[in-house]
């Protein structure tokens, strides 16, 4: 018989650290945590980990005072477990000592990372304010760095079924102090951004926000010469939800102008980002007509692409249809195919959303400095499972198993070498190790060793590709092979679930080419300096250039990959972990009942309401507070519990109470 745990008064208290219960376990922990959201204290410390559990609600726990409570505390455990906490210790970690400090946010999609990271970057930036500013970009640098928040969400950010302002990339934020813990400057280091969405979202998303912040702002006047037309006008946004709740794409227009001026982007600049935007979006409503075999396809649409982007509608226009192939030592010609010519044009946008890496370069030129003490802070995507996973959820994850094992490394396993070593007994402790996970899939011979083996076999497919994995792994005890024979698919005991994969385009995803040959010698032609810029890299020393060693798309990731965890190991390590309380990212899901299961009718309202029930959508007026209709059984009067719940099942609980 197993014995039950004692509840202690601490957990029934919900104390601020869970170390300070005289046995730490599970359920303690999780009702402590539970009990403290309860009455919104959202943030309980472990040790030198924090748990943050998303409110979805503004609380008045980030204002001035409060600010300046732990600014002025000698050691944040004088006060309340916060997020300024965090930022405070990984400050004297660096005041005290001569390692660089490292903040690692991870948690689910809209757990609140994201939102924790900019918490600690307006801390860090306020407490270092008025610090000896003796770096060569004078006092502005803490404004200038926290203004680098509304450049990378406008470009960076997008609504997902699970979060309207998700980020679809990792972020690495490298702050430079000097002895005197001004802050020097940043670099940003940029993973994995989710390219896809420029031309596709899924149902209930939308791509990337500055596309509809550009097109609400058309008619201001700066922008009226891109002759842009409202969202609905153009192929690639006009299946998507085009309103996010809770984002005012207007008022982050003009957040995001403010905040280029502030990080000094010329006016000259920001208008040549906006054309190239303006371009993306025409090149997605060029299309293709029939054509006879052997004959160039017809196209429709290309000239306005060509105008925005300043180049020649004749040179885009047959980049678009044509391809050279290679023959011995003749290069000639072909017209490609609808499905090729397609998927050439959406390549081309994808190509030329590489703005966004131009932007990360240009902030990193104008606030970077080399030398200096480091804290870096980690905003890497959470954990992902959708219903198909393919290559981009497999590095995603195995970024986050690497974490995890960081993580594992760093917190058990040295703290029960430390103890072992003092005589201490800690008794029996269990934790889940991951290392086997990551040598399945980056060690010697694993899974993205054979994926980039496949890229110079030349009959390789995907599906010969899942056999050599199904072969060579198949015994190891974290893959799972698939039902069925011939499936290009396998699974992945992850450490937080099982993820099955469809590996379908996962050869071309890596090979990672170029739409067209000629994409480099478009964009030098262009009038545009940015995109011949953008040319000059694709041409150059881009990771994407021919004859580049790096092409391989999983290479170049484990690359940055290994550099990011190097740096990690190499600092002191703070953790923040997430939570997200509920999937439907409202505030207090848990005193919602459980039978509510309508969606609102309002057209990009998420809220769900009671089944059966007529809640009206003007009842959706806020996007964090309920619907407050009378006939909502969310927040309609109270009832004493479900209508329908079974009469036997009454009858019988009564009678167990008779006999009891
Ligand atoms: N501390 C907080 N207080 C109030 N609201 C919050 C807080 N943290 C997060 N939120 C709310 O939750 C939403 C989602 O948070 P956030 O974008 O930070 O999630 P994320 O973990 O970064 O998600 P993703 O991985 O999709 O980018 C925010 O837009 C905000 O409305």
């Amino acid at each position: 018989m197993q014995a039950l745990e004692q509840v202690q008064e601490g957990q029934l208290q919900g104390v601020e650290d869970i170390c300070a219960l005289s046995t730490v376990s599970e359920p303690a922990l999780l009702h402590a945590v539970r009990l403290r959201f309860a009455r919104q204290d959202i943030y309980t410390r472990v040790a030198r980990i924090l748990i943050s559990v998303n409110p979805f609600c503004p609380l008045p726990i980030y204002r001035s005072e409060c600010l300046d409570r732990f600014k002025q505390a000698k050691d944040s455990a004088e006060l309340a477990p916060h997020i300024f906490g965090t930022g405070h210790d990984a400050l004297r970690g660096l005041a005290q000592g001569t390692k660089d400090q490292a903040i690692v946010i991870s948690g689910e999609s809209g757990a609140g990372k994201t939102e924790s990271a900019k918490f600690l970057l307006t801390y860090v930036a306020e407490c270092v304010k008025g610090h000896d500013a003796d770096g060569a970009h004078g006092a502005h640098v803490e404004e200038r760095v926290v203004q680098t928040n509304p450049v990378l969400e406008s470009f960076g950010n997008a609504m997902t079924t699970r979060n309207a302002n998700s980020s679809r990339f990792g972020k690495w934020l490298d702050l430079r102090f000097s002895q005197a813990l001004a802050m020097r400057g940043c670099r940003i280091t940029s993973y994995l951004l989710e390219l896809t969405r420029v031309c596709g979202q899924c149902e209930g998303e939308r791509g990337f926000h500055i596309f509809f912040q550009l097109t609400q702002a058309r008619d201001e006047p700066g922008l009226k010469a891109l002759n842009l037309q409202a969202p609905e006008a153009y192929r690639y946004l006009k299946n998507s939800v085009l309103r996010a709740p809770g984002i005012d794409d207007k008022q982050n227009f003009s957040d995001l102008r403010r905040a280029l001026h502030v990080l000094g982007f010329s006016e000259e600049e920001q208008m040549q980002a906006f054309q190239i935007l303006a371009g993306i979006l025409s090149l997605g409503n060029c299309e293709f007509g029939e054509a006879e075999d052997g004959e160039e396809l017809g196209l429709v649409g290309a000239e306005a692409a060509a105008r925005a982007l300043r180049v020649a509608p004749e040179r885009l226009a047959q980049g678009l249809r044509r391809r050279k192939v290679v023959t011995g030592r003749d290069c000639i010609e072909t017209p490609l195919r609808l499905d090729q010519a397609r998927a050439a044009r959406d390549g081309l946008g994808r190509v030329l959303y590489g703005l966004f890496d131009w932007l990360i370069q240009r902030m990193n030129d104008g606030l970077e400095m080399t030398n200096g003490q480091k804290p870096g802070v980690l905003d890497i995507s959470g954990f992902e499972s959708f219903g198909t996973n393919s290559l981009e959820q497999l590095l995603i994850n195995l970024s986050n198993e690497e974490l995890q094992q960081q993580f594992n490394e760093a917190v058990f396993k040295s703290e029960i070498e430390d103890c072992l070593k003092e005589g201490i007994d800690l008794g029996e402790i269990r934790y889940e190790d991951n290392s086997d996970v990551v040598a399945l899939l980056d060690g010697k011979g694993g899974v993205l060793d054979i994926l980039d083996e496949e890229l110079a076999m030349p009959k390789a497919t995907d599906l010969s590709f899942t056999n050599k994995v199904l072969k060579s792994q198949g015994k190891h005890r974290r893959l799972v092979t698939p039902k069925f024979y011939g499936s290009a698919t396998f699974g992945i005991h992850h450490y937080a679930a099982t993820v099955t994969y469809t590996c379908d385009g996962f050869l071309e995803k890596n090979a990672d080419r170029l739409p067209l040959d000629t994409v480099a010698d478009l964009l030098l032609s262009s009038e545009l300096p940015l995109l011949q810029e953008m040319g000059r890299r694709l041409e150059g020393g881009s990771p994407l250039a021919k004859g580049s060693k790096l092409r391989s798309a999983t290479f170049r990731f484990r690359a940055s990959l290994r550099e990011l965890m190097t740096k990690i190991q190499a600092s002191e390590t703070h953790y923040v972990r997430c939570i997200k309380p509920n999937a439907s990212s409202v505030p207090e899901e848990s005193s919602r009942r459980p039978w509510c299961t309508s969606s609102c009718a309002t057209a990009g309202c998420w809220r769900r309401y009671g089944s059966g029930s007529r809640a009206s959508a003007a009842g959706c007026a806020s996007r964090i507070s309920c619907c407050d209709s009378a006939a909502c059984r969310c927040c309609g009067p109270r009832r004493r519990g479900p209508p329908w719940r079974p009469r036997r099942r009454r009858r019988r609980t009564r009678r167990r109470w008779r006999n009891g």
